[in-house]
């Protein structure tokens, strides 16, 4: 029986909220509770209160009225009521004795067997939801492909083995350079997930062009859950003016800003690099440009100041050598100072490339070696080689590590990837004019357009009426992209096809603000309603995504290939359903038919992407000039067909040497099936589903299943937890990858998803079914006796960078103990005991607890016991396992560094310096108590 005594602090079991109570009153029959908190005095009959006593053991914590927080040294009772001995948290010498009654009324009880004991109970399921999302966020801490579960991207390999590659190093700095349109945004984008879900970067800069900025926003958000916030003009006035002490930059931690804003405001480029970031990414960054003797460009120079400054560095570009070679080698050598040091000696490496690529082929080719190649392969690596699967794998790393640019450089081909759909060049010869300047400068007949901004030019111009044709009839029904090199043009000919032609028109040109540029691109793509043609000037050509139409129309030639590539690159991208028709208007014995004929026949540039063209063009400009200004007839012939030899033999040379290694390193095709391998068993044992809907429904989250598969879920007044943050119009959500790819509406629900990180987080910081009593059906052990389940989390308190709690051998410890005290954890695992365990009401729950109290207490001690004895040992495999493989990579690094200078010092400095703090941190492991279960045994 309960002895009730003035004084006492009791807490409600059923309102918790009320605070905690003080006993004013007892009687025989009753007694009188005072809850401070709410000042409310309940009278319960005090057989049956629905109450429970709180009491405080030594070493536990308490706050007294004033707030004061103490810690307990001994208990003693006094006439009924609780003296606690304590001294203060914050100035242990001070000490005092504390009576129960002069206890703060909040309460916040989150030790689970405090709440056990002060029957704070939680539903079964609850316990075992709690349960599950620890499991599965331990299991997802340690998995090889964190960071790449969650982006909402089709399993394509190339990608995902650039990912893998980079996205877990330190401080990456490489460049991203595949084809156009083959998914540089989207590995930048699984590279900074990973970075960002691992700790390993927490500030990202994204440098674009203005006109991609809002297509990284939504392409960030809407594939990776990455909420960047796009600083421009007005958005950094606006920080300003709210607060103008505080630097705009430093108020968020993902950022896409347009280069030209921090070129063309110092004040905005000095606060930026004040700010600091992580990482730098910056797409289209072949308009970094550098000479030898002129230096760089101002882009090249502001991004240079930044990835001087910065950790880790990604610069994107399909065309690397776009505007030459000497550019290229300047954008590695800002991505690594050290190793690109002369330009000279860069093509020295160059030329020797083509020696390893042949004993890389060797290498990977089926069959057994032969003694020359056993040889060359020595020679090369400066030892021998092993003609086994393993050792020959190993030794094609090696090498690949080794090549110049191995580490840093990603170029993926279409070639090598296959399954484009192709190409075709329709050539459209037009008579010129009798107006037309037959003989004159380059630029009179090649963009005679462009001297007359009045339009006056389409009166004349058989192009005109050839394009409103087309769209009238062969392309009635389809969506046709049209770029020309400049706005004006391209402004007169929207007017032109608008108004007389009655066409439906949209226009992106650089007059525009980015707002209206993106109205129009949303309009283009608008399948029933949109335009049937977009027409774009040169800024249309980069970036943007309109793989949905497959007509292009060349309305001019720009002067350099790889900007002819990158305006096919437009339609000729993942997600390509068909044959890419490009139209290619010229009026013939101008400019622009050898123009047309250069690109064709001599570059041969329109059915497929040369790599070589941009290095033919630059060998042959002076002469390629000389061709379009004057008649040369059948010297130009000549030309056509030297340089298309030269092409051809400079594609077989480069196919056995540069190109041939960088496609081996690009994309090493086995790891690269491993990996997407990996992600499919992920996808295919995907238990979130269930675990979704047994969450939402015990919390009284609103839900409505659908017919295919995905879910409404909205917030409601009547929903049980808080914190989760949903929108309160509702969220659409589906945990199938093919769906998430189709729907666009629907959020792709996974582990790493935004939603479930604060599920995680409810779990991790509040009490949600930290304490349950539960039933356990068992023929073997007697009736009524009962079992103690224990979960605590193994936790270390580090840098999120260092990504510690991926070498824990465990983070969850679970004892199970019997009444009696056996240890039955190895022998009854959770899935063995789950379905036998039964929800019991909260009264019997209650009653359970009171009534066993000091047995549950006990082996509740002896399981923490238990489980801090394993601790030691956990961190002994930790740091050993850390330390492994920290010292893994530093020795790569430094032997790689004995063989190829690309791997830079402050790499290896910087991974020593993390191995000695991880280990050190890792001496110091906490065990945090998180839950527990109380199982009554019955028949
Ligand atoms: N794994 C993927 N899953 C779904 N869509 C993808 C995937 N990879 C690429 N895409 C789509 O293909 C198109 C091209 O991708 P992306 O824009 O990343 O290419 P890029 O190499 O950056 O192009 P560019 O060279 O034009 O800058 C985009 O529309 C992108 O959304």
């Amino acid at each position: 029986m309960q002895e009730f005594a003035v004084g006492q602090r009791w807490l409600s079991d059923t309102e918790s909220e009320l605070g905690l109570g003080v006993l004013v009153d007892v009687d025989e029959r009753t007694i009188s509770i005072l809850f401070p908190k709410s000042d409310e005095t309940r009278v319960y009959s005090r057989a049956t209160a629905p109450l429970s006593r709180i009491i405080f053991a030594a070493g536990d914590s308490l706050t007294d009225q004033d707030g004061i927080d103490w810690l307990v040294i001994s208990t003693e009772v006094k006439s009924g009521v609780l003296r606690y001995h304590c001294s203060q948290i914050s100035a242990p010498e001070i000490t005092k004795t504390l009576s129960e009654t002069r206890l703060a009324a909040h309460l916040q009880l989150a030790r689970p067997l405090e709440r056990l004991l002060a029957s704070q109970l939680e539903p079964k399921e609850w316990y075992d939801l709690r349960i599950e999302a620890l499991l599965m966020q331990a299991r997802m801490s340690t998995s090889l492909l964190r960071g790449m579960i969650g982006p909402r991207v089709g399993l394509i390999p190339h990608q995902f083995y650039i990912a893998h590659e980079v996205g877990r190093r330190l401080a990456p700095r490489v460049l991203l350079a595949d084809e156009v349109g083959l998914g540089k945004t989207i590995e930048a984008g699984l590279i900074m997930h990973q970075q960002l879900v691992t700790g390993r970067s927490e500030r990202i800069l994204v440098l674009v062009p203005d006109s991609l900025q809002y297509q990284w926003m939504i392409e960030m958000r809407r594939r990776f859950n990455l909420n960047f916030s796009l600083f421009d003009l007005e958005r950094t006035a606006f920080l300003k003016e709210n607060d103008p002490e505080a630097n705009p930059f430093a108020t968020e931690s993902c950022i896409i800003a347009s280069i030209d804003l921090l070129l063309d405001h110092e004040d905005l480029k000095a606060q930026a690099l004040d700010a600091g970031f992580d990482l730098l990414v910056v797409d289209e960054a072949h308009h970094l440009t550098w000479h030898e003797d002129v230096g760089g460009n101002d882009r090249y120079d502001v991004v240079a100041e930044f990835a001087d400054q910065t950790a880790g560095v990604l610069l994107l570009t399909a065309t690397p050598e776009q505007l030459g070679v000497d550019s290229h080698f300047a954008r590695l050598r800002l991505l690594d100072p050290e190793r690109f040091d002369t330009l000279n000696h860069f093509l020295d490496e160059e030329a020797n490339y083509a020696s390893t690529a042949q004993v890389a082929e060797a290498l990977m080719q089926e069959g057994l070696l032969d003694d020359e190649q056993h040889e060359a392969i020595a020679a090369l690596l400066g030892h021998p080689v092993e003609d086994t699967p393993d050792a020959r794998y190993r030794a094609i790393n090696e090498l690949l590590d080794r090549h110049g640019t191995g580490r840093i450089l990603f170029r993926n081909t279409r070639e090598a990837i296959q399954g484009f759909q192709g190409r075709d060049c329709l050539p459209a010869p037009l008579p010129a004019p009798e107006s037309w300047p037959i003989t004159g400068s380059l630029r009179q007949q090649m963009w005679p357009e462009e001297q007359q901004l009045d339009g006056e030019w389409m009166q004349s111009d058989p192009r005109v009426p050839w394009l409103l044709n087309l769209l009238k009839t062969e392309l009635k029904h389809q969506k046709v992209l049209l770029i020309a090199r400049s706005g004006p043009v391209v402004e007169s000919l929207e007017l032109a096809l608008r108004v007389h032609g009655g066409i439906r028109t949209a226009m992106f040109h650089e007059a525009m603000s980015l707002l209206e540029r993106d109205q129009a691109a949303a309009y283009f793509a608008d399948d029933t309603y949109g335009a049937q043609i977009l027409l774009c000037s040169e800024i249309g050509s980069e970036g943007r995504n309109f793989q949905f139409a497959s007509n292009l129309v060349l309305f001019d030639m720009p002067s350099n290939p790889d900007v002819l590539e990158q305006r096919i690159g437009r339609l000729d991208r993942i997600g390509q359903q068909n044959r890419i028709q490009i139209h290619v208007p010229y009026l013939m014995a101008t400019a622009q038919e050898r123009m047309f004929r250069w690109y064709n026949e001599a570059l041969d540039i329109f059915g497929h992407i040369s790599p070589t063209a941009q290095v033919l063009q630059e060998n042959h400009l002076v002469e390629l000039k000389d061709h379009l200004l004057s008649d040369t007839g059948e010297q130009f012939d000549a030309l056509l067909v030297q340089v298309n030899d030269e092409r051809l033999e400079l594609e077989t040379e480069l196919q056995a040497g540069r190109d041939r290694l960088l496609e081996f390193n690009s994309c090493r095709p086995k790891v690269a099936s491993r990996i997407v391998q990996a992600m499919q068993e992920q996808d295919a044992h995907n238990t979130l589903p269930d675990f979704m809907l047994r969450f939402l429904s015990s919390t009284n989250i609103e839900h409505d299943e659908q017919h295919d598969g995905s879910l409404i879920i909205h917030s409601s007044d009547q929903m049980l937890v808080d914190g989760l943050d949903l929108p309160e119009d509702g969220m659409t959500v589906t945990f199938h990858r093919e769906q998430a790819l189709t729907r666009e509406d629907t959020e792709y629900l996974t582990v790493e998803h935004p939603l479930m990180g604060r599920i995680f987080e409810l779990v991790r910081t509040q009490p949600f079914g930290n304490a349950n009593v539960a039933v356990l059906r068992s023929s073997v052990i007697p009736a009524g006796k009962i079992l103690i389940e224990a979960w605590f989390r193994v936790e270390v308190i580090a840098p999120k960078v260092l990504n510690l709690n991926a070498s824990l051998p465990q983070q969850l410890i679970r004892v199970l103990i019997s009444e009696s005290g056996q240890d039955l954890s190895a022998r009854i695992n959770s899935a063995m005991l789950h379905p036998q365990i039964h929800a019991l009401d909260m009264n019997n729950a209650r009653q359970v607890v009171k009534l066993r109290r000091d047995v549950i207490e006990a082996r509740y001690k002896q399981a923490e016991e238990l489980a801090r004895a394993q601790i030691k040992s956990f961190s002994q495999t930790a740091q050993k396992r850390y330390g492994d493989h920290l010292q893994q990579e530093l020795d790569r690094l430094i032997y790689l560094k004995a063989h190829n200078p690309s791997v830079r010092d402050d790499e290896i400095d910087r991974l020593t310096h993390q191995r000695a703090q991880g280990l050190q941190l890792l001496e110091q492991l906490s065990l945090v108590p998180d839950s527990i279960r109380v199982l009554v045994v019955m028949k």
